[in-house]
């Protein structure tokens, strides 16, 4: 198949909650500059600039189905959505990189009222006696049953049945529907309003938006080329936001200093040796110590500045995606 007749590559975004505007601004933030289609009805757009790129709008459970079947190359979508969705994840999709935004828990929660019950342990118990008492098992209402079923198995509790929530989980246990949950928190403001409390071991996972690839999808040559296009901006703009540039001049800087400087502070040199002038790439939380050191061993001044991309021949995200691809499935 020539690059003119391959399909196109399929990037799903969210086009709706609360990924929506935290996704847009990463591939705006990225260069990636997404163009909708015309009519209100139309779910595709492209990526100005890159062809064969076809952009899909669609939910977060969505994109998850899409990368599954692989109707979608690269989506981003949340963690908890493609752990609880997609049997053997890692075996099917690529998480990429995390994105920084969509940070939610999903956790096990019981009435606050339960004083005594803390621990997943304490919950066995209370599993036991409950059903020693009622003759039932005691009732945990959720989304997440996959991810409730492994984790429970996990920490031994199997006294319990899954009431499958079909919204507004955290009012099941008031409304007598359910005794506990299984859900996804952000601020705990929900939880708080329904008095119920997480248990300390109950944290199921921590999720958060990803950048996800799917390895079912068709990934001939051009779908391959726009992912390594695609990922070396994103890349690039990760490792900027993440880089300050130090400038300094230091009589007397030497090899020792640089290995010195290199252990403490993960500074990367952009200058060549024996410059009276040096520029380093340094991690953003780390600048404030470099430059205290800087002007100690002797230095005047320490610029800092803020970078818009660094770009690497090393493309870390496309090799992280590549090496899970096929060899020779063009
Ligand atoms: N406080 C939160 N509650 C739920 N999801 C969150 C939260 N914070 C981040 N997320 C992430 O956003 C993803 C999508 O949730 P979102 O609420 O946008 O969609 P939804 O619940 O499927 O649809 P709806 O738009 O009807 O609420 C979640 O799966 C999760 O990864
Ligand atoms: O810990 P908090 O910050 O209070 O957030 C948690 C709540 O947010 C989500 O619901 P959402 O608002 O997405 O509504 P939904 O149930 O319709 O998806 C989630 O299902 C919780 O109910
Ligand atoms: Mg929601």
């Amino acid at each position: 198949m020539t690059a003119a007749t391959e399909d196109p590559l399929v990037l799903a975004v969210p086009s709706k909650g609360r990924l929506q505007e935290n996704a847009a601004a990463f591939f705006a933030r990225a260069g990636l500059d997404i163009v909708k289609g015309r009519g209100s009805r139309d779910y595709r757009g492209e990526l100005s600039g890159l062809k064969g790129v076809e952009v899909a709008f669609l939910s977060a459970a969505d994109i998850v189905a899409q990368l599954a079947s692989g109707a979608a190359h690269m989506g981003v979508t949340g963690e908890d959505l493609v752990r609880e969705t997609i049997p053997g994840a890692d075996a099917r999709v690529a998480l990429l990189t995390p994105l920084g935004f969509g940070g939610a828990n999903v956790v096990v929660a019981v009435p606050r009222a339960w004083i005594d019950v803390k621990t997943m342990a304490d919950l066995e118990d209370v599993a036991a006696a409950f059903r020693a008492r009622r003759g039932e098992r005691m009732r945990v209402t959720t989304k997440y049953v996959n991810l409730t079923r492994r984790f429970f198995a996990e920490r031994h509790v199997g006294d319990y049945r899954i009431v499958e929530s079909s919204g507004a989980t955290e009012g099941a246990p008031a409304a007598g529907q359910a005794e506990l949950i299984v859900d996804i928190t952000t601020t705990g403001a929900t939880l708080d309003a329904n008095a119920l409390k997480i248990l300390d071991d109950g944290v199921i996972l921590r999720s958060q938006a990803n950048l996800v690839a799917s390895l079912g999808a068709k990934w001939g040559p051009a779908a391959r080329e726009n992912a390594r296009i695609i990922l070396s901006r994103i890349a690039a703009e990760e490792t900027a936001r993440t880089t300050r540039e130090v400038t300094t001049v230091l009589p007397g800087w030497n090899g020792a200093l640089l290995d010195e400087a290199r252990a403490l502070f993960a500074v990367q040199p952009r200058s060549g040796a024996g410059e009276a002038r040096i520029t380093f790439n340094c991690p953003a939380g780390k600048v404030a110590a470099l430059a205290d050191w800087l002007t100690v061993r002797g230095a005047d001044f320490v610029a800092v500045a803020a970078l818009d991309y660094v770009f690497t021949a090393a493309n870390p995200l496309y090799r992280k995606l590549i090496e899970r691809l096929p060899k020779n499935r063009a």
